[in-house]
């Protein structure tokens, strides 16, 4: 059941009490529960979820974030590497977390990725061995709502059919499909075709774009994990409650014991406190993890000490090791008027497609940003290795991600009144860049100071140089000549200076912050063990996407989604 007063709630204290009804959250809350004789409580900040119109019809997820009453709405600090600028870091705010705010592309990242997080945690449970497993239990794969025949763009062997999420590939076809589809033939050398995007043994190469989408509705955390459990009488949910700190319960094995929890709905508003005869389970995402356990005395203790908070666990790892993918929007004018621009800017196309979304869940709005995406890695030669190892996983993994999309994406940058667009969005897969999450003061409700430090190695300024020139060469390709116009503003620059303005001038985020928890088997760094349990304390685990190390060869949600199967399997086992 869903609570929004606490003292409605059947008791203050659970076996488990988890933080946060996001990805990760809600999988941990239905995989607990599946026991009749576990309680279990979800504590979340935002609202509910049901009947968001934003949050369910696809298209519309741009206009959940930012600067709504369902994101968090923060900001990152001055980007020293992208000419000082701000921009915001959307965060969901409600059930589901980001699961219900962000734009759904769904995959799993490479294999590579996992081994390394075996590699650095000592835990052979983690490779890709162990993990693939999860994919089954995870995802549930659905036709796409346009009934197309989907042969050759998905290998449904490697998929799961009976799983928690529903997964489609778009339902909405576009003039440009097929142009992309005859570029990556053209130039198979530099664009291979990928027969599925989401097999993590073989991500490189460009696809069919796998969604959390069903029906032409969101797949969320909350549609699909929470709403299963719902009904479930030892699953609680408590919205509009922001937990402030984690409350120091005992003594065990030499340990800090953090089995107490509080919460409040406001600023000056009465708070409230639960207990967990179990563990708490901390899964508040990349940025409320971290800003919780500080606010809890659990970091660094220098830090803390300036703001007057008692440090209890000294770890300087907490919020340390921050880690983002860079979002570069490379937009081309184009001919004719089949993208979607005129959806987002003219009020009568963009009725007739809500209506078309509201009475057959079809159309533009049913489907999500892109219908086709790839991942590269820069070429074996390239002269940045000569200055230092490769960051990605392995061989396998990707340095960079190319991103299609039928329309003007330029987060923060309004869409101009005039003309048709196409986004190639080069994205930084593995950047080496590392940044922080701070508090700004002791009050819970003050925003962390976040700063991921984009674009701030020559690793990063290099693969970004390299993606822009790739994506310029796949816009060459003939099946694009008479489509694409010209390459918008900065895009027109060639040399090394120009291309790196352009990286300064538009790069931000998408929105996949991770590593601020991050767990490790050294006794000196990182913030949980490989069983996610929060060093140097008893009673408290984080399960989210945190946790990762560094960022693997993917849209943040899958691998989120699969670390967190596993963590409930772990904490059953306990
Ligand atoms: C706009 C946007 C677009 C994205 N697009 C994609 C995409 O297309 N594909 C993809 O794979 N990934 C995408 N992501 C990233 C993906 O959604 C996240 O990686 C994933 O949801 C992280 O899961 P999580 O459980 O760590 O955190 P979240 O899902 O963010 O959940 C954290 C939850 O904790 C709650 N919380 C935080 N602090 C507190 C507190 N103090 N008290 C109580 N509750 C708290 C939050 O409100 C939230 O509900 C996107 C994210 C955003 C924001």
């Amino acid at each position: 059941r869903t609570y929004d007063q606490y003292w409605n709630l059947p008791s203050l204290s659970y076996d488990y009490v988890i933080v946060g009804a996001g990805a990760a959250g809600n999988v941990i809350a239905s995989r607990l529960s599946e026991n009749s004789g576990i309680s279990v409580l979800v504590i979340e900040a935002g609202p509910s979820d049901e009947g968001v119109t934003a949050a369910i019809a696809p298209l519309l997820a741009p206009t959940l974030t930012p600067n709504t009453p369902y994101d968090w709405n923060y900001t990152v600090a001055p980007q020293v590497g992208l000419n000082n600028r701000q921009f915001a870091l959307p965060r969901g705010r409600l059930l589901g977390g980001s699961s219900s705010a962000n734009y759904m592309v769904h995959h799993f990242g490479s294999s590579d990725d996992y081994d390394k997080l075996a590699s650095l945690t000592g835990d052979n449970g983690w490779s890709w061995a162990n993990m693939k497993k999860y994919i089954f239990k995870h995802e549930k794969i659905v036709p796409p709502n346009d009934g197309h025949d989907t042969t050759g763009q998905y290998i449904p062997a490697n998929h799961g059919t009976t799983g928690m999420l529903s997964v489609s590939l778009p339902g909405n076809s576009q003039v440009i499909d097929a142009k992309v589809t005859a570029a990556s033939q053209q130039l198979a050398a530099e664009f291979p075709y990928m027969n599925d995007t989401a097999t993590p043994e073989k991500i490189i190469g460009i696809g069919w774009t796998q969604q959390s989408i069903g029906g032409g509705v969101r797949s969320s955390s909350s549609t699909s994990y929470l709403r299963s459990a719902n009904s479930r009488p030892n699953l609680s949910v408590l919205i509009n409650a922001q937990v402030t700190r984690l409350l120091p319960t005992g003594i065990e094995n030499g340990k800090l014991a953090f089995r107490g929890v509080m919460f409040a709905n406001g600023p000056n508003q009465i708070p409230g406190v639960v207990l967990a005869k179990k563990e708490v389970i901390l899964s508040a995402g990349s940025i409320g993890t971290p800003q919780i356990l500080l606010l809890s005395g659990i970091g660094p203790q220098a830090d803390l000490q300036k703001l007057h908070i008692l440090p209890l666990v000294d770890n300087p790892s907490v919020g340390d090791n921050l880690s983002d993918h860079v979002l570069l929007p490379n937009i081309y004018t184009v001919k004719g008027s089949d993208s979607l621009d005129g959806v987002f800017r003219d009020p009568a196309q963009f009725q007739t497609a809500m209506n078309t979304w509201t009475t057959s869940k079809k159309g533009p709005i049913a489907n999500g940003v892109t219908n086709q995406l790839g991942f590269f890695r820069l070429p074996k030669n390239a002269t940045i290795f000569s200055k230092g190892a490769d960051p990605a996983s392995g061989p396998k993994s990707a340095h960079w991600e190319m991103i299609v999309c039928n329309f003007w994406l330029n987060p923060g940058v309004a869409l101009p009144a005039n003309g048709s667009f196409l986004t190639f969005i080069s994205a930084l897969i593995s950047p080496t860049s590392r940044g922080t999450v701070k508090l700004a003061s002791s009050d819970p409700f003050d925003k962390p100071i976040i700063d991921p430090r984009m674009v701030t190695t020559d690793f990063d300024k290099f693969a970004l140089r390299e993606a822009v020139r790739a994506v310029k060469r796949f816009a060459s390709a003939s099946s694009w000549s008479d489509y694409i116009i010209a390459p918008y503003q900065t895009l027109a620059g060639t040399t090394d200076d120009e291309i790196d303005s352009h990286v300064r001038q538009l790069s931000s985020t998408v929105f996949h912050p991770v590593g601020t928890a991050a767990m490790s088997s050294s006794s000196s760094k990182g913030v949980v063990d490989s069983q996610l349990k929060v060093k140097g304390t008893a009673g408290l685990r984080v399960v989210d996407a945190s946790v990762w190390p560094f960022l693997p060869s993917a849209h943040t949600q899958g691998p989120t989604y699969l670390v967190a199967e596993r963590a409930a399997d772990i904490i059953k086992s306990a």
